[in-house]
């Protein structure tokens, strides 16, 4: 009798899982199940003369401040240092077709049947059915198992977009911002809603990095964590300044982002009392920021993500610079990010889709 044939883990080689840190990864012994089959990326934040433990079994890149410094030379500058957003160096390292990023205090999660949730399995579906940017499906995903568009929905429509982005949320320790961690110190989140949803066209959203996947060849250089952390005057607006600049492209570009399942369990509270100092400035500049990025438009002859972002950069520094001087640095530290990126990835420069 054939043993059962163990079904080949859904793009095992089309995807890294990139995980920033400045502790031993022991969170990886719970993702064991889900994350053995695939290539780690390990971002190694702080000091790079500490050793971080790596699980037995996991086949991982790893690297330090060092690391990035001697394979990127001046250009390590738009990568933070102390601070999650150094993250994005693994985006940019890696040679594969999709991304799933993760904290090492997330875990598992179980859905209302109990049962554990396999968060990278729902990204790689969430990734490989399209988005529907143009049109709200008030049934939700269209492409999901047992629902479909609803009556009225344009048949032209249904095709959908490519789904560039899948950002994931979290079971018990939700992303809030510091003001609302210290009013709400003992609020967990506990309510698990089985939807996924396209965020539509024209409609910006606060990516957080803590649970996140996409497609590096459709999104890939949009996908600079802004610089925070060491020197900087913010911190904890690197995913937000992600999210913002990649949707203002996707919806320009035709691509889509989706948000909901999966869940993780986040573990671990970030000090209220520090975020408050990291996040305090980007607080009363995103009243600014916002309208910036709601406004902003690309040309048509934009058609690459490269292209796309380096417009970016110039309306960063034309309209924002005023703002702070931080800004400017910010639309530097993006072109520098670009360069980088092309240096690294010398053949993916074509036109988006080609
Ligand atoms: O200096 C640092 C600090 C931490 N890390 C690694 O980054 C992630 C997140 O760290 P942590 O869980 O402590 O912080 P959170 O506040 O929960 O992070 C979320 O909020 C946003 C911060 O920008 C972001 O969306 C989420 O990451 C862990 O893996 C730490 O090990 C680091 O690399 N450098
Ligand atoms: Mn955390």
């Amino acid at each position: 009798m054939a043993s059962p044939v163990t079904p080949t883990p859904v793009l095992k080689d089309e995807l890294d899982i990139v995980i920033p840190t400045i502790r031993n990864l022991d969170f990886l012994e719970m993702w064991r199940p889900f994350f053995q089959p695939y290539h780690l990326i390990i971002v190694q934040d702080g000091d790079p003369s500490k050793v971080i433990k790596v699980p037995h079994g996991f086949d991982y890149e790893l690297y330090n401040r060092n690391d990035i410094n001697r394979i990127l030379g001046p250009k390590a500058s738009c990568i933070s240092f102390k601070d999650s957003a150094c993250r994005c160096f693994g985006y940019m390292v890696s040679k594969k077709k999709y991304i799933f990023t993760i904290d090492d205090d997330c875990f598992v999660a179980k859905d209302p049947s109990g049962k554990d949730i396999n968060a990278l399995e729902q990204h790689i579906k969430n990734l490989l059915t399209p988005s529907t940017p143009f049109f709200f499906n008030t049934l939700y995903d269209p492409y999901r198992e047992g629902t479909d568009f609803v009556r009225g929905y344009p048949f032209s429509l249904r095709e959908g977009v490519p789904t560039a982005v899948s950002h994931g949320l979290w079971l018990n320790i939700p992303d809030y911002d510091a003001p609302t961690q210290l009013v709400k110190p003992l609020e967990r989140n506990t309510r698990f809603v089985d939807a996924v949803l396209t965020v539509p066209k024209g409609t910006l959203f606060p990516m957080c990095g803590m649970n996140l996947a996409f497609d590096r060849e459709l999104i890939g250089p949009a996908m600079y964590f802004g610089l925070m952390g060491d020197g900087q005057p913010i911190g904890r607006y690197d995913d937000m300044w992600a999210g913002w600049c990649m949707k203002v492209i996707c919806d320009h570009l035709g691509l889509g982002v989706k948000t909901g399942l999966p869940y993780i369990w986040h573990s671990k509270a970030s000090n209220p009392f520090v975020n408050l100092r990291k996040e305090y400035k980007g607080i009363y500049w995103q009243e600014e920021l916002i309208p910036f990025f709601q406004a902003a438009s690309l040309p048509k002859e934009c058609t690459t993500v490269q292209s796309c972002y380096k417009e970016l950069s110039k309306q960063v520094k034309a309209k924002l610079g005023k703002v702070d001087d931080y800004f400017n640095n910010l639309a530097d530290a993006m072109l520098t990010w670009i360069e980088a990126w092309d240096e690294l990835n010398p053949s993916a420069q074509l036109p988006n889709g080609k």
